[in-house]
């Protein structure tokens, strides 16, 4: 894992930023980087929507405008980072918990642009646990399905979503078709949602490294 890489991916971002606008903020470690380079252009843009308690009090730590969705419409770019990311930039998203959130934020941008480190590329999804959101009182019931869909599902312990669910973190997983287990997962009653990122891709992956960062779009 390449901290320089997050920082070129989350940097290289800033471009996609558009001037007068609010900016989708996600939530993880190389978001965390993009917000602080955010912040030397805040006096250029209107603020931005976040998808997290975590994400929103950094950024208004860094002197940044943070409004509700509700009362944003539509944005123009989305800046989040992905656990797993596939050459369709179908992704595996949640590893921090802030998975529902961010599906929301995602979902009402134009363009999804997703920041990472090289490392988070692989040829098939599911290697990296797959997070699902639970209603509290569903936990057993989604398990028990889980399960019976192949996944070995492990409770996240001692852990709260912004929403007040548990997540449960799916091991065993190969995901050879994300959209359907997409739709699959979701349609359990008590799933929230899912940490794959399938029916909305990235539109753009910043791939950063030691030595760049490459910019990939959808094969
Ligand atoms: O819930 C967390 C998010 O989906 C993150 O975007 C994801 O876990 C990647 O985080 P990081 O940039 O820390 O690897």
């Amino acid at each position: 894992m390449s901290d320089q890489g997050k920082r070129l991916a989350a940097e290289a971002a800033l471009e996609y930023v558009e001037e007068d606008a609010y900016v989708g903020v996600g939530t993880g470690s190389t978001v965390n980087l993009f917000i602080d380079a955010l912040a030397d252009m805040r006096d250029r843009i209107a603020g931005a929507v976040s998808s997290s308690e975590a994400s929103t009090q950094r950024l208004r730590d860094r002197g940044i405008d943070v409004i509700d969705l509700n009362s944003a419409g539509r944005l123009p770019v989305y800046v989040d980072g992905a656990d797993e990311a596939n050459r369709f930039l179908q992704l595996i998203k949640g590893g921090g918990g802030a998975l529902t959130r961010e599906k929301i934020v995602a979902s009402a941008s134009d363009r999804f642009v997703c920041v990472a480190d090289d490392g988070k590329m692989v040829d098939v999804l599911g290697a990296f646990p797959l997070p699902v959101e639970v209603i509290p009182m569903a936990r057993s019931t989604v398990a028990r399905e889980l399960v019976r869909l192949g996944g070995r599902p492990e409770l996240r312990e001692g852990f709260t979503t912004d929403n007040g669910n548990v997540i449960l973190d799916v091991h065993g997983l190969s995901i050879t078709e994300p959209i359907k287990l997409e739709q699959t997962l979701n349609n359990i009653p008590g799933v929230v949602t899912n940490g794959i990122f399938a029916l909305r891709p990235a539109d753009l992956l910043l791939l950063g490294s030691d030595s760049g960062v490459r910019r990939l779009k959808a094969e």
